[in-house]
């Protein structure tokens, strides 16, 4: 297994989790250092999505630890877990119906840096939301949905929800960006700017952990690569030793006929 220099950004113990009698994740342990770009990756169902959900507080821990910066966050809320600086985005973004795409990525903040400073009136209030405008126009024209500012946030297309997602995860200025399959289901040319945004993001400094299928998109962005197999964490390796991996090949090869297809993906 490869070595994080110590003391790690994120370390996770012992993490278990079930739903009833699914065993979704089992005596997870695994580190991630500062500045990493960690790739987590596993056959459909391993657990990949319950385990960013578990360190982000979206699903409560059965068991185990999750220490964030030297703290253990295993049992906070997800709100208190986004305010030390971890933020997550989602594999299927959902938005509000009724608010434009710049009033998603300034609610965003205000759900960052806590509903108090939204409810104060007067100048701190004024200034706190000219702030949260400033930033979101900044993140909004890096991610390239400048001209979708105005348009209702669930008239985007898939992929620029996608984008979307990241800047509201980036309004809190997150050290730790956890991303599920930022990816899928994008056009190309969108893929290749969210691949030189978040190795921009993590040249300025930000550790990234991506769910990821596309082998292509590991090998571009990863340093690392993190494999679950049925809840357990069977490889942590080089993206180009992955292929050579025997119980990485297992966990893509050792099931039915759809894993094999997933294999594809996972092979060099
Ligand atoms: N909230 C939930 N309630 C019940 N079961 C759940 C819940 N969330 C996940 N599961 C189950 O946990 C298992 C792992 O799901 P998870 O989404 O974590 O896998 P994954 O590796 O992210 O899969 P994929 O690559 O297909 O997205 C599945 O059997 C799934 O049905």
């Amino acid at each position: 297994m490869t070595h994080v220099s110590s003391p790690a950004l994120l370390e996770v113990s012992s993490l278990a989790k079930a739903f009833g009698g699914n065993r979704v994740l089992q005596d997870v342990h695994l580190a991630i250092g500062r500045g990493e770009i960690v790739g987590l990756l596993g056959p459909n169902g391993s657990g990949k999505s319950t385990l960013l959900n578990t360190i982000t507080g979206f699903e409560a821990i059965d068991a185990g630890s999750v220490r964030y910066a030297g703290q253990e966050i295993g049992r906070l809320a997800a709100h208190r877990i986004v305010g030390q600086g971890v933020a997550r985005t989602f594999q299927l973004p959902s938005m509000p119906q009724k608010m434009s795409v710049i009033e998603v990525a300034m609610a965003a903040a205000s759900a960052h840096h806590g509903f108090w400073e939204t409810l104060l009136r007067g100048r701190a209030a004024r200034r706190a939301e000219q702030a949260a405008r400033d930033k979101a126009t900044r993140l909004l024209d890096e991610f390239l949905l400048t001209h979708v500012r105005d348009l209702p946030a669930s008239a985007l297309s898939g992929g620029q929800k996608k984008l979307l997602g990241i800047v509201c995860a980036l309004m809190g200025d997150p050290q730790l960006l956890m991303l599920d399959e930022p990816t899928a289901g994008v056009h190309p040319n969108l893929r290749n700017d969210i691949v030189q945004a978040l190795l921009r993001l993590n040249r300025q400094g930000m550790t990234l952990v991506i769910v990821e299928h596309d082998m292509h998109f590991i090998r571009e962005v990863c340093s690392r690569c993190i494999v679950l197999d049925r809840g357990h964490i069977v490889a942590s390796c080089a993206p180009q030793e992955l292929s050579s991996n025997e119980r990485v090949l297992q966990a893509y090869l050792g099931g039915g006929t759809s894993q094999q297809d997933q294999a594809t993906e996972v092979t060099p």
